[in-house]
């Protein structure tokens, strides 16, 4: 099925039946003003990626595709230096400027019309504005939800289609905010062609998000001498990348000596995002909306996607559903702080981002205060992350969801 999404986008891609958003939004600056050394970069991008097309895929072309992908990465990346010096810097008043609050920041991005502001205003106490036509949202609107006692950031987002062919788009701002998200919502419109979804995930991807992915584990490290060297730190062997596709790489990237480092089967197009090195990666949900004007045929074709949830925000239904995989996909835990003598506020818990170096009691003791950790002698803590309740630890003692703290200072 995915394969099948992934192959129906290409063809049309390929046919120029849906615009190549990319190329839109970055050629068509504010007032949809295209300039020439843009264009001239757009043309190149689009020869490689014909060339690509009809590459066949085997071990002898090897060489040559990665060649190909390794330069398509650097035209992407002049395409949005270039785009960033026609708006004027990037800089000044262009983005959205849209400070950060609470736990978390989740961003929805989607066509216009989809149902976003629809579904925004259900979610949060702030009302945005819904209308039958196109592009009613203008600008980013932030709102809260609160949740299992986390305050999570909501971002309404202009849609990303026509406004850029039609200059009147802010394609380049909002997937700018979408790039300083914890998690993207990508919200599809279920009465709409499922090809939506990989076109929105081709415009995110060319501005070096990677959805739903983790940081590939390669280690580079540049050398003066010695040529280009691999090294395989993982169980079997490398099935995508052997020595002489890392020196072809290398060489695109005017890297002739480098210590490459496979902690994991990656691919070409890993080791290129960690030479390009401006990747970030974030969490994806699709929401399907709109489910209550579709028929249960058009909804089977979306089963078997994966990291999606169906919804209706219009009537309502399963926002519960999505409240609950935003959770599960944002990996947030919750740390009930308990002073000496008292219960703890199980209303207010201090919210952290479950990975090892973010969910210590050094980064709980900092996140309440500055100078808390220098006070600190210990820590005793009660929960699932300790063999007995309360048990006495240090600041290295990695916490988990719903353990409850105390703080012992000198
Ligand atoms: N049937 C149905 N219609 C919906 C649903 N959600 C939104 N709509 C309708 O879809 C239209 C667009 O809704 P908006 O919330 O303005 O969509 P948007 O994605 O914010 O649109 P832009 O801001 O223009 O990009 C409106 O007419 C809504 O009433 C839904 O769950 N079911
Ligand atoms: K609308
Ligand atoms: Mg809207």
């Amino acid at each position: 099925m995915v394969q099948c999404v992934d192959a129906a986008a290409n063809i049309a891609y390929r046919r120029g039946e849906t615009r190549c958003l990319y190329s839109a939004f970055v050629a068509a600056g504010p007032g949809g003003v295209v300039c020439r050394g843009t264009m001239a970069t757009l043309q190149k991008i689009k020869d490689i990626e014909d060339e690509l097309a009809r590459t066949q895929v085997n071990k002898a072309t090897m060489g040559h595709i990665c060649r190909l992908k390794s330069r398509l990465a650097k035209l992407k990346r002049e395409l949005l230096l270039e785009s960033t010096k026609a708006s004027g810097g990037g800089g000044g008043g262009e983005g959205f400027d849209v400070a950060r609050t609470g736990d978390a920041r989740v961003a929805m991005i989607g066509f216009p019309s989809v149902g976003k502001s629809t579904l925004f205003s259900k979610l949060t106490e702030t009302e945005s504005e819904v209308a039958a036509y196109e592009f009613t949202t203008l600008t980013a609107i932030p709102s809260n939800i609160f949740y299992r006692g986390a305050k999570i950031q909501l971002i309404d987002l202009p849609g990303i289609i026509e406004g850029a062919k039609e200059g009147r788009g802010r394609g380049r701002q909002v997937i700018a905010v979408a790039r300083s998200c914890d998690l993207i919502m990508i919200v599809l419109d279920a009465t709409k062609p499922v090809v939506h979804k990989r076109i929105i995930e081709r415009e995110l991807e060319g501005f070096g998000i990677r959805l739903g992915k983790q940081r590939p584990r390669i280690a580079v490290r540049r050398k003066d001498r010695g040529g280009v060297t691999l090294t395989t730190l993982f169980q079997g062997p490398a099935s995508h990348l052997d020595l002489e596709l890392c020196r072809t790489i290398c060489q695109e990237y005017r890297c002739p000596n480098a210590e490459i480092v496979l902690k994991e089967d990656a691919t070409p197009d890993d080791l290129i995002d960690v030479l390009e090195g401006n990747r970030v990666y974030v969490p994806v949900l699709y929401v399907l909306n709109k489910i209550d004007a579709t028929s249960m045929e058009e909804l089977e074709l979306y089963d078997r996607l994966e990291d999606y949830v169906p919804i209706s925000g219009h009537l309502g239904w399963n926002l519960d559903g999505l409240l609950e995989e935003m959770w599960k996909k944002l990996d947030l835990i919750r740390i009930y702080t308990k002073p000496k003598g008292e219960i703890p506020d199980y209303d207010a818990p201090i919210v952290l981002r479950n990975a090892p170096e973010h969910c210590t009691v050094r980064a709980l003791c900092r996140r309440i205060h500055k100078s808390l950790l220098d006070q600190m002698r210990y820590a005793w803590v009660w929960g699932s992350s300790v063999k007995f309740s309360p048990q006495k630890v240090g600041a290295d003692h990695v916490l988990q969801d719903e353990d409850v703290v105390q703080i012992v200072k000198s």
